[in-house]
């Protein structure tokens, strides 16, 4: 299992490192899943009102086996914030939790609160939803994408507590 550091020890730690090693995510984001702490290294998405990616995503393994245990990865979705559409949900949620991600960020919106609310993975976005997207193949994947404002790449390590959400380059301990 991913040690999950509390974040303001993060922050105090490494206030002052430079943006591209240590970011934080501004403070805009709800607490969908039952997993209200999470870590892992960041796989990333960028769509605009289309899940197709996420859904392939979420459907495939969300970790890794290392000599030091498991490793849950984290799903970054780059939704350019809509508040149209929502690119998550019960069904979409159930699988992260199945396979083994240990949470999913998305800039844009969830639906099926209910449903999310009991599943073990952690899930941040800005608002539920009720309309779901037309899935039409369209979107990136494993790309660096900007989430309110912030960098997030590939391979960085991405930190989720009570008190926020911070990203770094480099596993932190
Ligand atoms: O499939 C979707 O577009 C989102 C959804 O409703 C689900 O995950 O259950």
């Amino acid at each position: 299992m991913t040690a999950c550091l509390a974040t303001c020890d993060l922050c105090d730690a490494h206030k002052n490192a430079s943006p591209e090693l240590f970011r934080v995510l501004p403070p805009v984001f709800r607490d969908f899943g039952a997993r209200r702490t999470f870590a892992g290294p960041v796989v990333t998405v960028k769509c605009f009102e289309d899940n197709s990616l996420v859904k392939a995503a979420v459907d495939s393994c969300g970790f890794f086996d290392t000599p030091e245990g498991r490793v849950g990865k984290v799903l970054v979705v780059d939704g350019a914030g809509s508040l149209r559409r929502a690119l998550l949900g019960g069904n979409l949620g159930a699988a992260a939790a199945r396979n083994g991600w240990a949470g999913v960020v998305i800039d844009g919106c969830v639906r099926d609160v209910a449903e999310l609310a009991p599943l073990d993975v952690g899930i941040r976005a800005l608002a539920a939803m009720p309309l779901p997207t037309e899935k039409q193949n369209q979107g990136l994947k494993d790309l660096a994408v900007q989430i309110q404002g912030v960098w997030v790449n590939p391979g960085d390590w991405l930190y989720a507590d009570e008190d926020g959400m911070v990203v770094s380059a480099q596993p932190l301990s």
